[in-house]
């Protein structure tokens, strides 16, 4: 079954497509086997991070995005991770109304990936579906995060481009933006400029761009600020310029190799420890980890003491 799927897929079914997605989502054991068959196949796409606080415009640049991505004849994926919380529940019906005229075009496949399980598993899903999409076609594919949660961070920080999202005169916005997505942005988007205030947080994230000049003359690369309203074309094609010069750095500089890397440590990393967890249960079963950790909290043992025996009883090593 695998292999007819993986063979339309690869012959540009969607269908195929998304159900494969789905198998890799939600089934370890044939995710292993689906993209150790279509590995050979990946390695051309290229990966843009899209994140920024709910609100921003996120979808609507996409739609945007699409559009001039779709001009140049790209084949474009997008991944949209939606936080399955009770506040943002609308967040994905309103992806999909708003990047809908693309779905009927086959050089677009748009598919949104829901916050749940454990941490790793978002991880591994979107690294797996970001797989798919490469091995489908996809010259580019956009993986759109709201950037609260450390592990959207984490996910947005394995792309090659990363392009964090803030809108005029969220002061708060500015000091989250301080307080880490900073130095993973390559370009910032100051979108919804058509409202008061654009020029000065774009004077305000300039300053910061002066300030942190150590860091960025540390990767050669000076993050871009655009300009955009997304609800018109305004700045979008400078935008688009503004990944593709980032791209160009990445690739006369020889980064992306070392992003490539990094990427694919951070994703092995994640499928050990995954994969160790899964053992620890199998192995230990719930009863006896929490009569474990019941010690440690009557200061019975020590936190790592307790992680020693929890890891040789799982792997049958002393470590
Ligand atoms: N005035 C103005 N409104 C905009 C602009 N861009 C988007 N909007 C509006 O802002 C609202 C939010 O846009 P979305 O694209 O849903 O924002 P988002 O960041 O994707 O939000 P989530 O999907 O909830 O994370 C919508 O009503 C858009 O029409 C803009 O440049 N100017």
């Amino acid at each position: 079954m695998l292999d007819g799927l993986i063979e339309r897929m690869l012959t540009g079914d969607k269908r195929a497509t998304a159900r494969l997605i789905t198998l890799v989502e939600n089934d370890e054991e044939k995710a292993r086997e689906i993209i150790s068959k279509i590995y050979p196949h990946t390695g051309n796409a290229y990966i843009v991070g899209i994140t920024g606080p709910p609100g921003a415009g996120k979808s609507t640049l996409l739609d945007k995005l699409i559009r001039v991505a779709r001009e140049e004849g790209k084949v474009v994926g997008v991944i949209a991770i939606d936080p399955t919380s009770p506040f943002t529940g609308g967040a994905l019906l309103g992806d999909r109304i708003r990047m809908q005229r693309h779905s009927t075009d086959p050089g677009v496949f748009i598919r949104s990936m829901a916050t749940r399980g454990s941490l790793g598993g978002l991880a591994k899903a979107t690294a797996d579906a970001i797989k798919v999409l490469d091995a489908y076609g996809c010259d580019v594919i956009f993986v759109e995060t709201v950037g609260v949660g450390q592990i959207e961070i984490d996910i947005v920080k394995t792309a090659d481009t990363v392009v964090l999202v803030t809108v005029p005169g969220l002061g708060d916005d500015i000091q989250a933006i301080k307080a880490g997505l900073m130095e993973i942005a390559d370009v910032f988007v100051i979108n919804k400029a058509d409202k008061e205030g654009a020029d000065a947080t774009y004077f305000e994230l300039n300053m910061m761009l002066d300030l942190e000049k150590e860091r960025w003359e540390r990767r050669g690369w000076r993050p871009r600020i655009v300009e955009t309203v997304a609800t018109t074309m305004r700045g979008i094609r400078d935008l688009w310029n503004a990944i593709s010069e980032h791209r160009e750095f990445l690739e006369g500089s020889g980064e992306i190799e070392r992003k490539r890397q990094f990427r694919a440590e951070e994703e092995v990393k994640t499928i050990v420890s995954g994969r160790i967890s899964r053992i620890v249960g199998e192995k230990l079963g719930e009863e006896e980890i929490s009569s474990l950790i019941g010690m440690v909290v009557r200061r019975e043992i020590d936190p790592y003491s307790a992680a020693d025996r929890i890891l040789e009883k799982a792997l049958g090593v002393k470590v």
